[in-house]
């Protein structure tokens, strides 16, 4: 039986977590971690990593990038493998998520759905066929409006992925409502919609001259990203040390 610790067990994405994993029948959560002792939860639920003394096989964290740190050094000291799914993660948190890499088993995903992970290569095949014609690429995420960070770690990721594509010629707007100059070919525009109870939806829009090519994912659940971390952590149990990626769990 895989034993997991679930940091920010009480949030959104803990809880659906929580009730998922009761069903599966090879791994369970053994603690929780969250400050707040708002849910009653099956397991031991800490206010920090710090008060955790609880053998665990890996570490699902959907948290805060306040968290993240000490998320990493707990993950690295104790040697126990951890999935990131938290978004909005400083360019310094990446870097130390990458050093952390080299001495324990991290995957870290912003998106953890098996239609966003498709989607990602979906969209480097199209870069390189629209971008190359002359298509301008924009991206439009709507999330609902308990989301911190914008724009989504999702939407980032998407650009990312075309931008690799695009030998990292491109750069982001975020918002052009400074700007007083007509779009330049080498950007891609990122715009964040936050309201209600969205779950998470994505356009990816390529706009030529006289036709539109749109990619879209949409969330009806967060059980399809509590499926992918649970998933990713039955993958990462036992793991060595390296930076895995959802692509890695899905070929698995
Ligand atoms: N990769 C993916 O597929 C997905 C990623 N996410 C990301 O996951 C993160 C969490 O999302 P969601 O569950 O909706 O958010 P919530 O705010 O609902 O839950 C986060 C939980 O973490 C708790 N928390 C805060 N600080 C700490 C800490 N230091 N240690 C442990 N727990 C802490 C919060 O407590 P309190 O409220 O008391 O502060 C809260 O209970 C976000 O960054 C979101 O973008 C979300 C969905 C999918
Ligand atoms: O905060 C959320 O809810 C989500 N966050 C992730 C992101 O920032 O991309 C993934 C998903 O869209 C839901």
């Amino acid at each position: 039986m895989i034993k997991m610790i679930m940091h920010g067990c009480n949030g959104a994405m803990g809880q659906v977590i929580t009730s998922m994993a009761a069903e599966e029948k090879n791994i369970t959560i053994v603690a929780g971690i969250d400050p707040h002792d708002t849910k009653a939860n099956p397991y031991p639920v800490f206010p920090s990593l710090k008060e955790c003394e609880v053998a665990a096989d890996v570490i699902v964290d959907f948290a805060s990038v306040k968290a993240v740190d000490a998320l990493l050094d707990y993950s690295m000291e104790k040697k126990i493998p951890v999935v990131v799914c938290t978004t909005g993660l400083s360019d310094d948190q990446i870097r130390k998520l990458e050093e952390t890499s080299n001495h324990v088993a991290v995957l870290r995903s912003a998106n953890m759905s098996l239609g966003v992970n498709l989607l990602m290569k979906l969209v480097k095949d199209a870069a390189q066929v629209l971008a190359v014609a002359g298509f301008d690429i924009e991206i439009v995420e709507k999330h609902h409006n308990k989301k911190i960070d914008a724009p989504s770690g999702t939407a980032l990721a998407l650009a990312d992925s075309i931008n690799e594509a695009m030998d990292q010629e491109y750069h982001y707007v975020y918002d052009r409502s400074q700007v007083r100059n007509a779009r330049d070919k080498k950007e891609i525009g990122i715009q964040a919609v936050r309201g209600g109870t969205i779950v998470g939806e994505h356009d990816v829009i390529f706009a030529g001259k006289d036709e539109v090519v749109t990619f879209n994912h949409t969330a009806y659940s967060k059980a399809i990203f509590a499926q992918g971390a649970i998933s990713a952590a039955k993958f990462l149990a036992g793991k060595k040390p390296g930076l895995y990626t959802m692509q890695d769990v899905i070929e698995s």
